[in-house]
């Protein structure tokens, strides 16, 4: 049985006649014999209205005769016609029905044609097939608004074809990054008790209220249980067999990020039976990967999990005899936790086969925009291939096993598949998706505590020209106009007079953070130190250790110590060069102003940076930079002294090059 019946129209005939001759040529046949019906028949008419009948009758008297009979015929025809189509009309939608009737508007189209045709000149008598032709044309043309009247076919005509105008197709975020989780900005009207968040343990609450935190930071009570929940059901398979989601957060310095994931993986390991390595935290500087390192070893004391930092310090073979050992024939792990720098992690992935990553739960990327510039050094996708290196294949039978990322599909999932988790955190997380996209995050979910256009817009709207970034609560922020040669004199005047100490204070260069070191020390009075990639890790390790203990007055930076690096109490950050970059900016700034507290922060400005640099500040979302003129009578005092020293300097500075 057919499930759709197409009728043509084969004309008023329906009597059989036609149906030995094809369609197509019955229909053509009928149509040519209409349009000479009609010829004749306006030209009759126009003939009696003419008064030239007579002549005609006598000219042409049997095909008057032929013509009248057609007439008639036609009319008849007609009037069926119109009998058929008001029937169908009644079958029709409102809008359809046309308030003049179809057939009279034909007719009167073609008879309008017709008188157009004799204004111009046009002898319609003998008429050739050409011409004949033609005129059908004309009337098919004539016909052509009729045809749009569903009430001359009896199909209902289907709208939507109108033409509108095309409009610029918007960019959009993904949603993911558009409707981010909230972290409430101010953190101490949102101090959590560390007993509320479920999940944590005693023996960790217990560690965190010796470490003096009773009070878990917004980041910290938003990204823990979220970190907590992913892995509810163990390490070895996620929620519901599916891998769980990878987390994005995006928090002020000094916000509290390194416990937001240390905390939970501590948690999560501890529960372990096998020693492997399950938690990766990539860093990119020693010096982060070394208070990293330290922050997981005073939460994993006392707990069966082992903590490892790979920066560097020790020799390539100490470290590898710290990763594993060799018991008979099977290797046995002695990290569950590595920290690691991009180089160092390469170096064991390649040359180190008892670094083996195929347990690997948890991969945290902190200072992760950082981490993404940096790209083009390809650790991350050998850190993939180490993870994915022994893919099982069909034939493997283990409980658990681990496969590349691919299409969920029940067969997939059976048996269960061992996750891999990413945990990306920065103060400056950009949300370029293109660039979050070479991280190859899945299901991504974003913790932000930008409120920023950028941020808390619909997906359907327009991300904003400029990243915009939070700054913290406590942090007050200043620019000193200036010129060149005044900037060492600024900054003594801030150390000696304002007593801003102790002050971090950073420059573009090692040269200028260099010279600007030795003119403080040739001027005395103030305890300063200089860090840089000048000085030996170990030389900057007690440089730092120095400056927290207050024993630098001023400490004279590179970007070096511009990132993540968490002295207590620095009171104020100056910024002898103002950055180039608002992210730079951002990050030294943050260097004060932590956990909360208070902060100051200054940026010596040349007449030609000021308009750059303050509008750059404010498109990132600054809540405000204030002007902070120091008087020139204020720095006359030191001028003198200043001179003498500038002389010495240029010797000292001599020297060096000479001997180097
Ligand atoms: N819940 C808390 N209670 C009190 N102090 C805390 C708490 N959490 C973190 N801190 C302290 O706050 C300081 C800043 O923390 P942390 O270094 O983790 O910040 P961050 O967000 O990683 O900053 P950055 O972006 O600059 O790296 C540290 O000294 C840390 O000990």
């Amino acid at each position: 049985m057919s499930l759709f019946l197409v009728n043509r129209y084969l004309g008023d005939d329906e009597d059989g006649v036609i149906s030995k001759v094809s369609h197509s040529q019955a229909l053509l046949t009928k149509l040519q014999q209409k349009v000479k019906q009609k010829q004749r028949q306006s030209l009759a008419k126009q003939r009696e209205r003419t008064g030239e009948e007579e002549t005609e009758q006598q000219e042409v008297p049997s095909e008057t005769k032929d013509e009248k009979r057609s007439s008639e015929k036609h009319q008849q025809q007609k009037k069926k016609k119109k009998k058929r189509k008001s029937t169908a009309g009644v079958l029709l939608d409102a809008d359809s029905n046309s308030s003049e009737p179809a057939g009279k508007k034909k007719r009167k189209g073609a008879e309008d044609k017709k008188q157009t045709s004799q204004e111009s000149g046009q002898s319609v008598v003998g008429v050739s097939p050409e011409s004949c032709r033609c005129e059908t044309e004309r009337e098919q043309e004539v016909e052509e608004p009729n045809k749009d009247s569903s009430a001359a076919t009896g199909f209902r005509v289907l709208g939507g074809f109108e033409s509108r105008p095309v409009h610029k197709a918007k960019r959009v975020l993904p949603q993911w990054l558009a409707e981010p989780d909230v972290i409430h900005r101010d953190i101490k009207c949102n101090l959590v008790p560390v007993s509320s968040v479920s999940g944590v343990s005693a023996q960790l609450l217990r560690k965190l209220e010796a470490n003096g935190i009773q009070h878990f930071f917004p980041v910290q009570a938003e990204v823990i249980p979220a970190i907590l929940e992913g892995a509810q059901h163990g390490f070895l398979i996620g929620r519901g067999g599916y891998r769980p989601r990878d987390l994005c957060v995006s928090a002020p310095t000094g916000s509290g990020k390194t416990l937001a994931f240390v905390i939970p993986v501590i948690q999560v390991l501890m529960e372990r039976t096998v020693c492997e390595i399950r938690a990766l935290a990539v860093l990119p500087t020693k010096e982060l990967a070394q208070q990293v390192y330290k922050v997981f070893a005073s939460y994993a004391e006392g707990t069966p999990v082992k903590v490892v930092m790979l920066g560097g310090q020790r020799s390539f073979a100490a470290e590898c005899a710290s990763l594993s050992e060799q018991r008979g024939s099977v290797r046995c792990s002695r990290a569950d936790i590595v920290v690691v720098t991009p180089g160092r992690l390469v170096d064991h992935i390649s040359k180190n086969p008892g670094f083996c990553l195929e347990h690997l739960r948890f991969l945290i990327i902190d200072e992760a925009d950082r981490m993404i510039d940096s790209m083009n050094q390809l650790w991350l996708s050998q850190v993939l291939k180490a993870v994915y290196c022994s893919a099982a294949g069909p034939e493997d039978r283990t409980l658990f096993r681990r496969t590349k990322p691919a299409c969920i599909t029940a067969a997939s999932l059976s048996p269960g598949q061992m996750p891999l988790q990413k945990l990306l955190f920065s103060a400056t997380l950009t949300q370029n998706p293109e660039k979050l996209q070479q991280l190859g995050l899945h299901q991504p979910q974003l913790f932000s505590s930008v409120h920023s256009p950028s941020s808390s817009m619909t997906p359907a709207e327009p991300t904003h020209k400029h990243e915009r970034f939070d700054f913290p609560q406590g942090l007050t922020e200043f620019y000193v106009p200036c010129t060149m040669n005044k900037k060492p004199l600024l900054i003594l005047h801030f150390v000696l007079y304002l007593k801003l100490r102790p002050i971090l204070c950073f420059t573009n260069s090692r040269e200028t953070a260099h010279r600007l070191y030795c003119l403080v020390k040739l001027f005395g009075g103030v305890q300063a130190a200089e860090f840089s990639s000048r000085l030996s890790p170990g030389e900057r390790k007690k440089t730092l250790k120095d400056f927290e203990k207050g024993k630098i007055q001023l400490l004279i930076s590179t970007d070096a110590a511009a990132r993540g690096i968490d002295i207590k109490d620095v009171k104020c950050v100056v910024n002898y060069d103002a950055p180039q970059f608002i992210r730079t900016y951002i990050h030294r700034i943050g260097r004060t102003a932590r956990a909360g507290k208070p902060g100051l922060a200054f940026t010596f400005l040349l007449r030609i940076q000021e308009n750059n640099f303050l509008r750059m500040v404010m498109d990132a979302g600054s809540p405000g930079i204030q002007r902070q003129l120091v008087k020139p009578e204020c720095l006359k005092g030191m001028e003198k002294q200043y001179e003498v020293v500038l002389q010495e300097l240029a010797d000292v500075i001599k020297d060096e090059k000479s001997r180097h």
